[in-house]
């Protein structure tokens, strides 16, 4: 394996740290034909597909890559915008608000955003880092559970680029964010403010993506993750548990995935009565597909046949101040210790402690 071409790094060149925003990437356009290069990528990782090769190579070649990027086409069509795919048009938002964001505190990063399938790719990021000078780089997958399907997938990535490496940069990772206050604080205060413009559902569905039930067995901690996100959520807002429920959704494959699933719980609860709820999706911090075609399309439909009456999808967190505040937060903390410019965070604390101790007042 040849290693990458380098940019060469003088002495005395300022070094500079670099963010790169991961999602999980989208087709290029609303066709078969792009639909099929992205999930031949997507569905060929043994992240995501955990069959031997072997089996699942002529399942994926002979039968999913010749029906489903017709099907899948027209569904993004649906949601397809003038900006182009949602997925990549709030993930490009999101690194332009987060630069803004850290710029106003000082922070002085390079804020790249990539795609772990389709454009733009994470090795041509990576390398536009590289050339700016970064030899420090934060990994911030915008997912805020982890999972070795989404997260983990997203640092093979990095580290196949670093493998081939000969001057690595030093690199951080955020795992996850599916506790951080201020990720729960964002999601609260937009759910109230959906609820102080268009009132309170009876039930508040808690949709999540799903896995396969198997990555939990061996220890995916994904499903535990959900969860404590939804309870934190649920105790910010106030909500005993008869008034919210958490589901999981999007199912691939025959296998038995993460229960209970989203629409067969919506339609039992039109069954039993219930007349009007409202979808939030806490594990997508952007609007796409899985969101905008699958909950507030398809999920509905299903609620209303079943004889509901009022189904409300509340939006993805996308460009939300709070949450690109909250951010910006994570970043900053991740980043401490390296020298962006501004005032370290623990810098801060130690002059504060130091003027404590001198006796200057809190
Ligand atoms: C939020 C976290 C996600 C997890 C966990 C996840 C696991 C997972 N997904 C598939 C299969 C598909 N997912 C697809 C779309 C899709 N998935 C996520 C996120 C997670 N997936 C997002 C954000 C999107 C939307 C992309 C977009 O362009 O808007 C698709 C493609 C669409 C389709 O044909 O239905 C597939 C396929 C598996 C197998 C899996 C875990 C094993
Ligand atoms: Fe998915
Ligand atoms: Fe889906």
């Amino acid at each position: 394996m040849a290693l990458l071409t380098e940019p060469s790094f003088q002495h005395g060149q300022p070094s500079r740290v670099g963010i790169l925003l991961v999602n999980l990437g989208t087709p290029a356009a609303p066709t078969a034909a792009a639909v099929r290069r992205y999930l031949a990528q997507f569905l060929a990782d043994p992240r995501v597909v955990e069959i031997p090769r072997l089996i699942w190579w002529p399942i994926l070649h002979g039968i999913i890559l010749r029906v489903r990027p017709q099907k899948s086409a027209a569904k993004y069509a649906s949601i397809w915008t003038p900006d182009g795919s949602p997925l990549r048009y709030h993930t490009e938002q999101q690194a332009r608000y987060l630069r803004g964001y850290l710029g106003e505190r000082g922070i002085q990063v390079e804020v790249a955003h990539a795609m772990r399938y389709g454009d733009p790719s994470i090795a041509d990021v990576w390398q536009q880092l590289r050339q700016q000078g970064c030899d420090r780089i934060l990994l911030m997958p915008l997912y805020p559970q982890y999972a070795g399907s989404t997260t983990a997938t997203a640092v093979d990535e990095v580290a196949r680029l670093l493998l081939r490496t000969r001057n690595q940069p030093a690199l951080r990772i955020v795992k996850h964010y599916h506790d951080d206050p201020g990720y729960i604080d964002a999601l609260a205060a937009h759910i109230r403010q959906y609820w102080q413009q268009r009132g309170r559902a009876e039930k508040l569905v808690m949709s999540f993506h799903g896995v396969p039930k198997r990555t939990l067995l061996r220890g995916d901690p994904y499903h535990c993750e959900c969860h404590k996100t939804a309870r934190l959520l649920a105790e910010r807002l106030g909500l005993s548990k008869a008034e919210y429920v958490v589901t999981f959704q999007s199912r691939f494959g025959k296998a038995e995935w993460l229960q209970p699933y989203t629409e067969p719980t919506v339609i039992s609860l039109a069954q039993q009565g219930v007349k009007n709820i409202q979808v939030i999706c806490p594990g997508f911090v952007s609007d796409c597909l899985e969101t905008l075609e699958e909950i507030a399309l398809e999920v509905k439909q299903a609620f209303l046949d079943a004889g509901g009456k009022d189904f409300a999808y509340i939006p993805c967190l996308n460009d939300n101040p709070a949450w690109l505040n909250a951010l910006a937060d994570i970043c900053q903390r991740h980043l401490q210790g390296w020298d962006t410019g501004a005032p370290d965070m623990a810098a801060l604390s130690t002059q504060r402690t130091a003027a404590l101790e001198l006796g200057a007042s809190d």
